[in-house]
C-alpha cells in the first residue's frame, strides 16, 4: 500500500448559511498510516469528517476517499469504511448483539468472533439493550460497529469520547493493530496527549482552517509542558531561566513555575541540585502547541504537505 493516498482533500469547503465550517482544507492521509484530526470544539472536525462521507456536500472543492468520489460511490465507500459518529443515535430498541448483527448483514456478514473478541476487550456486555446503555457503553458499541468488518479506512469522531482511561487505553491498541494490519485510520480530537500515542501525523484545523500538519515525532520535541516545582528552600530565578527550552520562569519563595518546550530533562537536573518536595508537569496543551508551531513558522500547511 505504500505511496497509496487513503484520503485526498482539495480545497474543501463547507460554508452553513454565512457561518464557516471549513475553508480550503487541502489534506491528504497516506494508506496505512493514523492521521489525527486536532482542533478545538467548533474547528471544523466534524464537519470535515461528514463531507468525507457524503453526509454532508461541500460547498466547494472536492474530496477523493479511498480512490473513489463520496457522492457517486457512497454506498461502495461506506462498505469499505468503518465510522464512528460524534454523537451516537442508534435506531431501535433491541440488544448490542442484534444491533451489531444487523450492522454485519447491511455490509455483507463479518466474522462474529472478531465482535465478541471486541467486545470483550472493551468490557461490552452484548446482551444489554442499547438503549438503557451509558455514553461510555454506547460509544463502545459504536467502536465495535467501526472495527468488526475490519475496514480499510475507519473514520472516527471523538473516539474516546466517555471512555474511562483504562478503556482508552484499549482503544489506542485497537487503533496500533489497525494500522499494523494495513488499515488507515483519521481520527478527530481535541486532546493532544491520546493522539500524540498513537498517530502517525497530526492534522491540526483551527477556526474552520488548516493550521498545520506535523509528524508526531517533530510535534514531542516542540511539546510545551507548564512545569511547577516546590523546593524545601527558596531558589534563585537566574539559575532557571538560562536552561534550554525554560521560559516564563517565575519564582515565589520555594516554589518555580515556568514553562519547557521539548525535553525536561535540563530543568530535572537542575532542579536535582536542590531539595525537591514536589513536582508537577500538566500535559501538553494544545492551543500553547499550536502557537509553538506558529511561533516556529515552521509546520504549516504546505510545508507539511511536502514532507507527507
Ligand atoms: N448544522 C450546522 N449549522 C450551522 N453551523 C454549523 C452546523 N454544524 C456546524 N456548524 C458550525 O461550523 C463550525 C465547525 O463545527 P464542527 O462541528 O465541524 O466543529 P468540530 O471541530 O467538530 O467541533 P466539536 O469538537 O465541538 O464537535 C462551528 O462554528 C459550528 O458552529
Amino acid at each position: 500500500m505504500t505511496g497509496e493516498i487513503a484520503v485526498r482533500t482539495e480545497a474543501l469547503t463547507k460554508f452553513y448559511g454565512a457561518r464557516r465550517g471549513i475553508e480550503d482544507l487541502g489534506l491528504e492521509v497516506a494508506a496505512g498510516e493514523v492521521m489525527g484530526f486536532l482542533g478545538p470544539n467548533g474547528a471544523g472536525k466534524t464537519t470535515t469528517i461528514r463531507l468525507l462521507l457524503d453526509f454532508l456536500r461541500p460547498t466547494r472543492g472536492t474530496a477523493v476517499v479511498l480512490g473513489l468520489d463520496p457522492r457517486r460511490d457512497k454506498a461502495r465507500l461506506h462498505r469499505r469504511i468503518g465510522y464512528l459518529p460524534g454523537e451516537l443515535a442508534f435506531p431501535g430498541t433491541g440488544r448490542a448483539d442484534e444491533l451489531l448483527r444487523f450492522f454485519a448483514a447491511a455490509r455483507g456478514g463479518v466474522d462474529w468472533s472478531h465482535v465478541t473478541d471486541l467486545a470483550g476487550r472493551l468490557e461490552l456486555d452484548l446482551a444489554r439493550p442499547v438503549r438503557a446503555m451509558s455514553k461510555g457503553n454506547k460509544q463502545k458499541v459504536g467502536l465495535v460497529q467501526a472495527f468488526m468488518h475490519r475496514p480499510d479506512l475507519l473514520v472516527l469522531d471523538e473516539p474516546t469520547s466517555g471512555l474511562d482511561p483504562l478503556m482508552q487505553q484499549e482503544f489506542l491498541a485497537m487503533v496500533r493493530e489497525a494500522r499494523d494490519a494495513g488499515q488507515t485510520v483519521f481520527m478527530s480530537s481535541h486532546v493532544l496527549a491520546e493522539v500524540q500515542e498513537v498517530a502517525d501525523r497530526v492534522a491540526i484545523v483551527r477556526d474552520g482552517r488548516l493550521a498545520a500538519v506535523q509528524r508526531v515525532e517533530s510535534l514531542g520535541r516542540r511539546a510545551v509542558r507548564t512545569v511547577e516545582v516546590h523546593f524545601a528552600d527558596p531558589v534563585d530565578a537566574a539559575e532557571f531561566a538560562v536552561l534550554p527550552g525554560v521560559r516564563d520562569v517565575d519564582v515565589s519563595g520555594p516554589v518555580l513555575r515556568c514553562t519547557v518546550e521539548g525535553r525536561l530533562d535540563p530543568l530535572v537536573k537542575a532542579a536535582a541540585r536542590h531539595e525537591v518536595i514536589d513536582l508537577l508537569s500538566a500535559e501538553p496543551d494544545l492551543e500553547e502547541t499550536f502557537l509553538s508551531f506558529y511561533y516556529h513558522s515552521e509546520g504549516t500547511a504546505d510545508a507539511a504537505r511536502a514532507d507527507a
